[in-house]
């Protein structure tokens, strides 16, 4: 019989987890997804389940690699809080599964992996659709993802300004404080995103906050939040002019309110750019949807798993 799941919770999966290997197997994976081949992924849509009294969702993420040996699933709970409220929006478990057998190997904090696991995707979609003279980075929103993509994108590039936008200037100002690098607040999104090459949107927002008209020609946007089919960050405007990039065709299509309340097309998965199947249309405006996918999950937690393993196999 097999023995109980080690777990691994936040701290040890800090130490474990580096964006310069996950970035690298993330981009196998959604390049493995995008060929749509069962006997290497098996990914569904995520199941949802309406949380009404609290205002919340529970995400369902299963995902099977065969090639690769890997089960996972992962537990999402994710709430359109109010400010007020001092609980992450976000709150996630991850649980790696032996697929031979069933049984559980180990479960696994998934608040970091999650936040992680997505700005080392809108980097990718960065790397892949971004202009490469970009030199002005702005991100609206300052909670867990800002700080996650704030770490990601000055790690895989060199911005000469980073800026950041919050509804209050002190959201903003404890920000910066949070940060390792210069970042400048600005007061509101039109003042952030004026002229700027790449602009992440990582609010919790439900009705849009950024407008095409706003955006310079040739910017690559990575839209983080809006993860229900009601809720928008993006304007008709931008997602009818842009080009449209997502991480899943079929995830968009069902989840996101950009996607689907706009009639705007989705272009190429993140995954057929990578594949070399569609086109990375730099010199055009493009808008990277993100919804989150289980594969990008599943290969995150084998990493942490590897790493915890080599750790603690060291004599
Ligand atoms: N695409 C993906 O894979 C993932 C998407 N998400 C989504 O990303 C978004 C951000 O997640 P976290 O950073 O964990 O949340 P958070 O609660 O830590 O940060 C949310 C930010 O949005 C701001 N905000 C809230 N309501 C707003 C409004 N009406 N207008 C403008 N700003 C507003 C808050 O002040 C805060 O700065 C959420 O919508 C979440 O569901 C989260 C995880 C993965
Ligand atoms: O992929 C993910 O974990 C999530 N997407 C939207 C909220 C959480």
């Amino acid at each position: 019989m097999a023995g109980p799941p080690v777990v691994i919770w936040e701290q040890e999966v800090e130490g474990l987890l580096h964006y310069r290997e996950l970035v690298p197997r993330l981009e196998e994976a959604l390049g493995k997804f995008s060929r749509r081949d069962s006997a290497e992924v098996i990914q569904p849509v995520r199941t949802t389940l309406t949380l009404q009294k609290h205002h919340g969702f529970l995400g369902l993420m299963p995902t099977y690699m065969e090639n690769d040996g890997v089960l996972c699933t992962k537990f999402v709970c994710f709430y359109k809080r109010e400010d007020g409220s001092s609980l992450p929006a976000v709150q996630a478990t991850l649980v790696l599964l032996d697929p031979e057998y069933g049984n559980v190997k180990a479960v696994m904090d998934g608040e970091l992996i999650t936040g992680m696991r997505t700005a080392a995707v809108s980097a990718i979609s960065a790397k892949l659709l971004m202009r490469p003279e970009a030199e002005v980075l702005a991100i609206l929103g300052t909670g867990k993802q800002a700080l996650s993509h704030y770490n990601a994108f000055t790690e895989m590039f060199s911005f000469k300004e980073v800026r950041v936008w919050s509804r209050t200037r002190q959201k903003a100002e404890s920000f910066c404080r949070s940060v390792s690098g210069p970042v400048t607040v600005c007061v509101s999104v039109q003042e952030a995103v004026r002229g700027a090459d790449a602009i992440v949107t990582v609010t919790r927002c439900t009705e849009p906050v950024l407008f095409g008209q706003w955006v310079k020609p040739g910017a690559h946007v990575a839209a983080v939040g809006a993860c229900r089919p009601d809720w928008r960050e993006l304007d008709d405007v931008l997602m009818k002019e842009a080009v449209v990039y997502a991480d899943s065709r079929e995830g968009a299509m069902a989840e996101s309110g950009d996607v689907i309340l706009s009639g705007a097309e989705v272009f190429a998965e993140l995954g057929e750019v990578i594949n070399g199947t569609n086109t990375a249309h730099r010199e055009k405006t493009t808008v990277f949807k993100s919804l989150g996918m289980g594969v990008e999950d599943a290969v995150s937690a084998q990493l942490v798993f590897d790493q915890w393993k080599a750790k603690t196999s060291q004599p």
